[in-house]
């Protein structure tokens, strides 16, 4: 027993599904089963859109496109507001902020009955063989302070450094303070390099207007020359040759350095980009010294290039950079009691450290001359210690009552640093105003990043409409399929076409129907009857259903493959025709190999498999097969 499914075209144009009761194709003789109709019932299409409802679909889908546009327009306006109040935040609390990291006591250090650091949320004090000396700092972080704490106040500039802005993180310290620690940290407490990639990643995810990409190079300075970490001829043992590898740097017509010939990789996500990081690392050279067996003798500079599309709407890919930097150790060379090549080693370092500083100095003092010429570290900084940049230097110091001469050094370094940005220069009233001007742009920020939350979901759900709406009138406009047919055809075939336009045809089976009169062109050929009769045949092993509704196609023209220049037809035809195919590819029997028919290199098989019957061909909505059944047009119309 089987269902008997006939398919019916009424005047208007709708495709009407009756089905019948069950009956035996075996025992009702075909004159029976034509006239034992019961009450049609008529189904909808989801994939066929009727001729009204595409206009609707056509409307919907500009009134969609305004509304994309008007709330990227908003969305791009809030988050040039959102950048202004960032950058006056942080220039607000200052371009160049210097932060110190106290060190916590070691399980092999003694810890002192007095110790000689003590310190405040802005302040440090050292007292020691009677002296007492005070430095200050945008921020203090105690010995308890998590690394999480400490990239809390980092990440500010890091949307900064996605808004466009080169940034430079800085560790500058003693050996053996927690520089590297800071910066890189461990499995379980992950550094600011690790922490600050990630962050990337994610506010790149949740920018909607701008697509944004990174690249990552790694080098060291070690000696005054510069050693790429990236490069693929780089071994482990490379610490011999680094003298020799030297990179030149480069400054642009725009004054964007560049170093030339330095890797630089394209990272997608953060697990290669940390892949990358841990590989650098390991290359990097280091030597041992009698202060700290780790020790760094050279400084290593992790850059992420940032690169961010333009949003479509007439702004430009603005490329900024992030320099991780871990310095080399601070430390006075005669404490060391290194020499020869540790020696000239420490000297190098501490030379970049003090150009470095001077650097610093000149920008807090909005000095006209930067000798940023005086060491390779500074030269390289040049774009990124500038005006328009973020700087964060992190100074770690040590609570030993040992290293009291190295940690007041260090202060005292990052003390010329901050000589006129500081706190101390202004009065309490004055610092009150900053303090609350700071939190007024604060709010003014979070005000502005809610509206844009606001959006985001909004544009999220235009977007899908819209492309939801425009994949649906994809499938059914037979304009979009005439182009493709036309752009397949060679401009000599398309001259050849001489079958009718999808309209015109439509009325001429209408007119064949009503009158009795069939074109010439419609009228079977040889070829068309044998084709009709294999494909018959064909059909004759598949399922009821479709043999049915490829009767009725075949009925439909007697003398070519059905068109499937009607939509309606098309849809109908593709569903019914690829439902119980699949369904059969899926149960996987012996005679049918497991396939899945929307598996496009499998159809593109099928087309050029000769023995496949024709009817199989123009079931799919490949522009390849439409290629195959244009070529079968154009035979029909030349035989005739
Ligand atoms: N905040 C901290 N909390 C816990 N352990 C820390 C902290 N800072 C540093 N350490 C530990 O102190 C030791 C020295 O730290 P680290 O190697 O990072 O110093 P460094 O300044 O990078 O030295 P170098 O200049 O020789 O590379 C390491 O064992 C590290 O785990």
């Amino acid at each position: 027993m089987i269902h008997e499914i006939e398919i019916l075209q009424t005047e208007k144009g709708e495709i009407l599904i009756s089905s019948q009761s069950p009956v035996s194709s075996m025992s009702v003789p075909e004159s029976i089963e034509s006239t034992h109709h019961v009450a049609p019932l008529v189904y909808t299409d989801v994939n066929v859109v009727p001729e009204h409802e595409r206009n609707e679909l056509e409307i919907s889908i500009s009134s969609l496109e305004g509304e994309v546009f008007e709330l990227k327009s908003k969305l791009k306006l809030l988050d040039e507001k959102r950048k202004e109040v960032l950058n006056k935040i942080i220039d607000t609390k200052g371009s160049i902020r210097v932060f110190c990291r106290v060190r916590p006591f070691l399980l092999t250090e003694r810890r002192p009955i007095r110790e000689p650091v003590s310190f405040g949320p802005d302040n440090i004090v050292i007292r020691s063989a009677g002296t007492r000396k005070e430095f200050e700092f945008d921020k203090v972080f105690h010995q308890s302070a998590t690394q999480e704490e400490v990239f809390g106040e980092v990440k500010p500039i890091l949307r900064s450094a996605l808004d466009g802005h080169n940034v430079c993180v800085l560790a500058y310290g003693q050996t053996g303070t927690g520089k590297t620690f800071t910066m890189d940290g461990t499995n379980d407490q992950p550094g600011l390099a690790p922490r600050a990639i990630k962050e990337l990643f994610n506010e790149a995810s949740m920018d909607h207007t701008h697509s944004v990409t990174f690249t990552m190079s790694m080098l060291e300075i070690y000696m005054g020359n510069l050693k790429d970490l990236l490069s693929a001829r780089q071994s482990l043992k490379s610490y011999e040759a680094s003298t020799k590898c030297n990179l030149n740097i480069q400054v642009d017509s725009k004054g964007s350095i560049e170093i030339e010939g330095l890797t630089e990789v394209e990272v997608t996500d953060f697990t290669k980009a940390r892949w990358w990081y841990n590989k650098g690392k390991r290359v990097r050279s280091t030597s041992w010294t009698n202060v700290n067996e780790a020790s760094s003798r050279s400084h290593c500079l992790t850059r992420i290039t940032i690169f961010r599309h333009g949003d479509g709407m007439g702004s430009k890919t603005e490329v900024s950079k992030l320099w991780m930097i871990d310095l080399g150790g601070s430390e006075r060379l005669l404490k060391t009691g290194a020499i020869g090549q540790t020696l000239d080693e420490g000297r190098a370092i501490n030379l970049s450290l003090s150009a470095l500083g001077d650097v610093i100095a000149a920008l807090r003092r909005k000095k006209g001359h930067v000798p940023y010429r005086n060491s390779k570290l500074t030269q390289i900084l040049k774009d990124s210690l500038g005006t328009r940049s973020k700087v964060l230097m992190l100074v770690h110091i040590s609570p030993r009552e040992e290293d009291v001469g190295e940690t007041i050094c260090s202060l005292s370094f990052t003390k010329r640093a901050r000589a006129v940005e500081s706190n101390r220069g202004l009065t309490t009233d004055l610092r009150k105003l900053r303090e609350q001007k700071i939190s007024e742009l604060e709010e003014e920020m979070r005000e502005t990043q809610e509206s844009c939350k606001k959006i985001k979901p909004r544009l999220q759900e235009a977007e899908r409409l819209l492309s939801e709406n425009k994949k649906l009138l994809w499938t059914t406009d037979d304009k979009h399929v005439e182009d493709i047919e036309k752009k397949v055809l060679s401009p000599l075939d398309h001259l050849k076409e001489t079958d009718a336009t999808p309209k015109s045809y439509d009325k001429l089976v209408k007119t064949s129907k009503s009158s009795g009169f069939v074109p010439r062109f419609m009228t079977s050929t040889v070829a068309s009857r044998q084709r009709q009769a294999m494909s018959e045949k064909e059909i004759n092993a598949k399922p009821q259903s479709i043999r049915l509704l490829a009767k009725t196609f075949t009925q439909l023209s007697t003398s070519q493959s059905p068109s499937l220049s009607d939509s309606r037809s098309r849809g109908l035809f593709r569903r019914s025709y690829t439902k119980p195919l699949q369904a059969a590819a899926n149960n996987g029997t012996p005679e049918t190999p497991r396939r899945d028919i929307k598996d496009t290199s499998l159809q593109k098989k099928n087309i050029n498999d000769t023995s496949l019957p024709r009817s199989k061909m123009v079931t799919s909505s490949d522009p390849n097969v439409r290629a195959k059944l244009c070529y079968h047009r154009r035979r029909m119309s030349s035989l005739t």
